[in-house]
Order: structure tokens, then sequence, then C-alpha cells
């Protein structure tokens, strides 16, 4: 065994700092000379067959932990060290990539000593943790130098969401990966609905370092609707979250999987994929969504508010939840084939200028180090406004194209805001939903719609990318509506297109797509749905304001 120095070398390839030779931990007649550097570990087998045939090269980027240990009860001197590695491979039955387990053991003997040897692979293991947790915060702009504590993490699993098979898919591969990422965690299944909300709001969070949920969407709503029902909520919500899908829909699961930039995966493959961000513990902020109803206690949401056809697939989906997604396209069959328009008042205030934010990166943190950060930067991405609205400035009055709403300015002097004295942040935006909006605000008229989404992250279900240039705290809430008028096949064809993202460019004229802050919505027709992150909600008026980067989350 060699220690080397960690210089930069004539080739520019990353320098060896470890070398060892080793024999296969299942295959003791395998010899192997195992080198690590400050990006990868190479593992060579000493056959007599070609070099590079024997040869596995792992980017410790792809590394969730590593052990060293004896075997108990063993007479023998050997000690062992386990790397494991969930790299991006190649599918060969469809094109992409999906990330796969690589677990790489070896047995160390070189010493008599059983405690020498146990040293030697503890010092790799040492070394190989470091530098994996090192090219984490490389690859996102961040040096730290100190790793705190493991973290605890309690992970609640709903039995019952999806295909009911949550506890099945968490026995299957998320234990086995926690345990190699070294992450202690306290498993609470949950039992009935509001389980987890009661849970969490009552929890001693200084016991958490992050509250991971595993199930639906649902699951994860109720869990920060609990954290910003507690006196201590300022505290409470800055507590990390994490998804892993165990539902039918995982539409933050998809989002912070393609905010990773890996190619879209679905089922277990999205698990897997989710699994490892939680291993790697970066944690950004969230957007959150305040949400005010006539005569509910104000919510928050964050992922989607809904009405209309998309709001109606959902729920009257419901009933089909054990086939899992399916469910999903069934739901819109048999929706479209009864097309329903509803009428109602959309009314927001556009995103300014300023409101996207490039330097996501920058605001992330590593879960071990530091879960208490200060607020988002400012923002710099320009906002693109959809095309009917380029004009707002100019002809409030009047009616527009057949792809605008109708919208006039009002005026209005109150100043009350509509938040009351509950816990959670002052919605600065909004006013109560019975006096007029400001005079900043697009106001619309009364009109026929399809559907009206308001997205604020990037997937409303893992094959549908809903809002593409969605980030996780862009503060932005992507307002999409259509109005009624357009055909069976057209929205067909938006709807298939939005699996892929590409609904935007098929040019619909039907659709109309726009940035704004804050929302509100008057729905005239008696009777219809409403959803917040794919919950039913009082049906009526409903205004919503973005808070950006309220939460934290666990992500890529
Ligand atoms: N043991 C349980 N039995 C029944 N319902 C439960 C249980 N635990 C939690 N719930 C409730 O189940 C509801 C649905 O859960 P969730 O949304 O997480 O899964 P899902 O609906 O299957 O997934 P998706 O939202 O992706 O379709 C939540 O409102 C939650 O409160």
């Amino acid at each position: 065994m060699d220690e080397r120095r960690a210089e930069p070398d004539s080739t520019g390839r990353s320098p060896v700092a470890l070398y060892g030779e080793f024999t296969l931990a299942g295959n003791r007649k395998v010899r192997c000379a195992v080198s690590l550097t400050e990006t990868e570990l190479t593992v060579q087998r000493l056959t007599s067959a070609p070099a590079e045939r024997n040869k596995a090269v792992l980017r410790l980027r792809d590394c969730v932990g590593c052990r060293a240990y004896r075997e108990h009860a063993s007479a023998e001197p050997a000690a062992y060290l386990s790397v494991y590695f969930y790299p991006l491979r190649r599918r060969w039955v469809s094109s992409g990539a999906a990330r796969q387990r690589v677990e790489q053991s070896f047995r160390l003997t070189a010493l008599q000593d059983p405690g020498a040897n146990l040293e030697e692979a503890e010092k790799w293991a040492r070394a190989v943790r470091e530098r994996s947790a090192q090219q984490q915060y490389l690859r996102d702009g961040l040096l730290m130098s100190e790793l705190c504590r493991p973290f605890r993490m309690m992970l609640l699993v709903n039995p019952q969401s999806g295909k009911g098979q949550a506890l099945a898919l968490y026995n299957n591969h998320i234990q086995r990966m926690l345990n190699e990422a070294g992450v202690p965690h306290t498993l609470v299944i949950t039992e009935r609905q509001n389980h987890a909300r009661e849970l969490v709001r009552e929890a001693d969070l200084s016991q958490w370092d992050a509250l991971v949920i595993m199930s639906g969407d649902g699951l994860l709503y109720e869990v920060i609707n609990g954290l910003l029902e507690r006196p201590d909520w300022e505290d409470a919500i800055r507590t990390p979250l994490g998804v892993l899908p165990g539902g039918s829909g995982n539409a933050l699961a998809a989002s912070i999987h393609h905010y990773s930039g890996a190619s879209p995966v679905s089922g277990e493959e999205l698990l897997v994929s989710c699994g490892f961000l939680l291993c790697k513990g970066l944690v950004s902020r969230m957007d959150l969504v305040s949400i005010h109803l006539s005569s509910s206690p104000r919510l928050f949401s964050f992922l989607s508010l809904a009405w209309g056809f998309i709001a109606d697939v959902d729920i009257e989906s419901e009933k089909y939840r054990h086939i899992g997604a399916v469910r999903f396209t069934i739901g819109t069959l048999v929706r479209l084939a009864s097309l329903r328009v509803y009428r109602g008042k959309l009314s927001y205030l556009p995103a300014a200028e300023d409101s996207t934010n490039k330097g996501d990166l920058r605001n992330n943190m590593m879960l071990r180090c530091n879960n208490q950060a200060s607020p988002s930067g400012p923002a710099s991405l320009p906002c693109r406004p959809s095309r009917d609205f380029s004009h707002q400035n100019t002809s409030y009055n009047s009616c527009h194209s057949n792809n605008s709403l109708n919208v006039r300015r009002t005026e209005c002097t109150s100043s009350r805001s509509a938040t009351n004295a509950l816990p959670g942040p002052t919605d600065s935006l909004l006013l109560p939903l019975d006096q007029p909006l400001p005079s900043d605000w697009v106001v619309g008229q009364e009109e026929d719609f399809v559907l009206m989404l308001a997205m604020y992250q990037s997937h409303l279900a893992e094959d549908l990318l809903a809002a593409p240039d969605a980030t996780l705290d862009d503060g932005i809430i992507h307002l999409f509506y259509i109005k009624a008028g357009i055909s069976r096949i057209a929205l067909l064809r938006l709807l298939l297109a939005m699996e892929k993202g590409a609904h935007l460019a098929t040019n619909c004229q039907h659709l109309v797509h726009t940035k704004v802050r804050a929302l509100r919505l008057e729905p005239c027709s008696p009777k219809g749905i409403i959803t917040v992150d794919g919950e039913v909600v009082q049906y009526g008026p409903v205004q919503a304001e973005v808070h950006r980067g309220l939460a934290r989350l666990i992500s890529g």
C-alpha cells in the first residue's frame, strides 16, 4: 500500500492519492491494483487478459458511500473495504441512461495484525468519502471545508400510495442505499390521512436534520402544511425536506430528477435517481405558494394549482390509482370524450423582469454542513411574458386576440393584506378575496375556459413536463390556460406534446403561458374541481402568491 501526494501531473489527469493491491472480496483468487485520485477510483484486475478489458474506472461523484469492516467472529486477519457507486449507465432496450448500482469490495490482508488491516481499510474509506464529498462541492460551485455530524432523517412512508408498493420499494432499494451512504434514519409508516401533518406539527425538530417522504406528492403537501402551522414556522420550514417517489404522480420527484440534468426516467429508475440525490445530501431552496380560499384556512403549495380539465382528470382518475401512472392516460381519454368548459375570471400579477434566477447552484448548500440558510440573492434571468400579454401596457379595456384574456386595469386604493394572523409568511401581494385587485394586476373578464394550470416546478407527473423552464426557486408561477374553442384533437395533441415538454413549441393558439407572481381565479360555474398539489380544495374563488425559496429541498 502506497500513499501519494495529490499534486497535478504533466498529463492534466488527476494524480494518484492512494494505491494498493487487494483481492476481490467475492473472489480471493482475483488480485486487483486499486488507485484513488481526486475524481476517480480505478480497479485494474491483475490478470493476463488485455489491461483495458479488466479495468473499471468509477467517478467519485457517483459514489454514495463506503465502509471498512471485519467479518464477525473471523479468525483471519483480513479486513474489507466496500465502495458503493450509482453511475449513469446507458440502457440497451431504450434510449437514455439510468443510475445503476455498482459495488466494489476488496479484501485487505497485507498485514498479520487484524487491527492494522482494518486501520488501512478505514484510511481508504475516509479518503474515498472525503473526495466524493469534495466532488459534490466542486460541481455545485461550493467549497466547504468540514463535514458535520451524520444527519438524522425521519423517513415517512405512505404504504397506500400509488400501487401500494411504497414499503416494498423502501425494502428493495432505499434501505440499502441509505445504509451504504451511512445515513441513519427512522422509518415512520403513516397510518391515515393527516398523520404526517400532525406528526410534523408536533415534532421536536431539533431531533431531525431532514424530513423525507416516500409516497406521492400528497404526503409532502401534508408535511409542508404541518410545518407552516407551527408557531416556530420560520425555523421549521427551513428543515431540509426530501422526496422519494412512491405514488402514482410523483411530480416533485420527477422535477428534481429533471433539474439534475439526467435524461427522463420513471418507476424504479426514478426512485434510484432520487435515492442517489438524497444520499448526496445537497440542499436547495424551493419556492412555496400560499393559497387563499374563500372560507378555508390559508394553504401552502409546492407544485401546482389546477382548475378545469387537469384537475378533473387528476381527481376523477383516483379510482384507478392501483394501476399507477396509466390512470392519467385513462382519465384523460374519459374527460376528452366529454370535454367541459368552465366560466370564470382569471387575473394575475405579471412577474417582473428580474424575478427569475440564474444563480440557483450558488444557493445550494450541503445538508450535513448547513441547513440554516439566508434568503435567496437577487434574480437575473429575463422574464419572457406570453405573446398575448406583451402589449399589456397599452390597451387594458379592450378585447384582444383569441389567445388573450380580456384585460382591464382596476384602480384599487385599499392596502389591507389578505394574510391574517395565522403562522406563515405575510402575503404582501394579495388583498382579501372580496376586494378589487390592485392597479398593477392584469384583471380578466368573465370567460369560458377549458383549463387553468399554475405550476411552480417542472413536472406535473413523472411523464408530464408541463413547465420546462421552471426551476426550484425561480420565484415564478408558470401560469397556463386554455380557453373554450379548442378542439378535442388539438387538446390531445397538446397533452401528448407535454410528455416531452414540447407543448409550448406547438404554437397552439389556444394555449397561453405567462409568468406571474400572484394570481386570482374567480370561477362562475356552479360546480367544478380545484386542486392544490393534486389534492381537492374548496371550490370557489382562490388566489395565490409565490414565496421565493421559502422551503429547503434535498435535490441535485
Ligand atoms: N396509511 C394510510 N392509509 C390511507 N391514506 C393514507 C395513509 N397514509 C397517508 N395517507 C394519505 O394518502 C393520501 C395520498 O397520498 P399521496 O399523494 O402521497 O400518494 P398518491 O396519491 O398515491 O400519489 P400521487 O399524489 O402521486 O398520485 C395523502 O393525502 C395521505 O394523507
